[in-house]
């Protein structure tokens, strides 16, 4: 595949690895205003840096837009000439809809939307997609991209906004919790390595009894909870102090915050 990362700052990178590591590229144009920062990539076969959006766009089929709201409208200005049936538009955007999206290309190009997370880095990101009408005649193509690096999920645009909280800043709300683990660790007694060590492939084995048994949370707890044991114990004292209810009201206020990105782009 002949892939172009526009726009190669935090999300971009990690897209970029990710492909890299997983062989899945024929070519690979990563472009960024300043190329200094990512030198790192400077070397791997077929894979080209450049500040020229329009070349990139030029020699890639699947363009991958990873830069911040306030600048997409600007650069699919800039590079719409250079669009032709052969692109596949993937935009992971947050908060810019595919009728602006439309707006500024044309309801007859290939439009995907993507919600990755930076986990995409090690072929684990939870990624939600929607597209355009044409788009939906390009989606397996996404869809093969985003399942070789992790899990991909299909939804209606509408609910885009959901997925961003609860899978994009997702890994940043799970890495707070497991630092929060590793920090309690500490101070029941781990070396700081060690207590990281605990929480990490203890938070990947909980994810990974759901994913492998499909089970509900709460049947899994129930096997841990042993009656008058420490489990419960400590449970209960951490939803005394809103633990489930901490977190439910973050991400309503993460998933509220994208409305007032979408508003400052107007
Ligand atoms: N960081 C994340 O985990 C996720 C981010 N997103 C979305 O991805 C987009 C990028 O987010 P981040 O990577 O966090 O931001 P970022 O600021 O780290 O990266 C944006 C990059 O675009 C570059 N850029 C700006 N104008 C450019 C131009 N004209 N040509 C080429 N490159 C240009 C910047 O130099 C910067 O490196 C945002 O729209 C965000 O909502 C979506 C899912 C996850
Ligand atoms: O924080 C943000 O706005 C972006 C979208 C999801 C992850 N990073």
């Amino acid at each position: 595949m002949k892939i172009a990362i526009i726009g190669t700052g935090n999300l971009g990178k990690s897209i970029a690895k990710g492909l890299i590591t997983n062989n899945a590229i024929t070519s690979l144009y990563l472009t960024k205003r300043n190329l200094e920062d990512i030198q790192e990539f400077d070397g791997y076969k077929n894979v080209h840096l450049t500040t020229d959006n329009t070349e990139a766009v030029r020699q890639s089929d699947i363009i991958i837009f990873a830069v911040q709201p306030a600048h997409f409208e600007q650069i699919l200005n800039y590079i719409k000439p250079e669009l032709t049936e052969k692109h596949v538009l993937i935009s992971t955007i947050t908060g810019f809809l595919i009728p602006k999206i439309e707006a500024q290309v044309g309801a007859d190009k290939f439009i995907i939307r993507a919600m990755p997370n930076t986990a995409i880095a090690v072929g684990k990101s939870m990624t939600c997609l929607c597209s355009n009408v044409q788009g939906a005649k390009r989606i397996k193509i996404a869809e093969a991209i985003f399942n070789r690096l992790g899990h991909s999920l299909s939804i209606p645009e509408s609910q885009m906004q959901a997925a961003t909280v609860v899978c994009a800043s997702g890994v940043a709300f799970w890495m707070r919790l497991i630092r929060a683990t590793t920090q309690a660790a500490i101070q029941l007694g781990f070396d700081a390595k060690e207590a990281q060590e605990l929480a990490m492939y203890t938070s990947e084995g909980a994810a990974s009894l759901l994913i492998t048994n499909g089970n509900h949370p709460e049947e899994e707890i129930d096997r841990v909870t042993t009656p008058k044991g420490c489990t419960i114990e400590g449970l209960n004292e951490m939803e005394h102090k809103g633990l489930s209810s901490s977190l439910i009201q973050g991400m309503i206020a993460s998933f509220n915050k994208i409305s007032n990105i979408k508003e400052e782009q107007i």
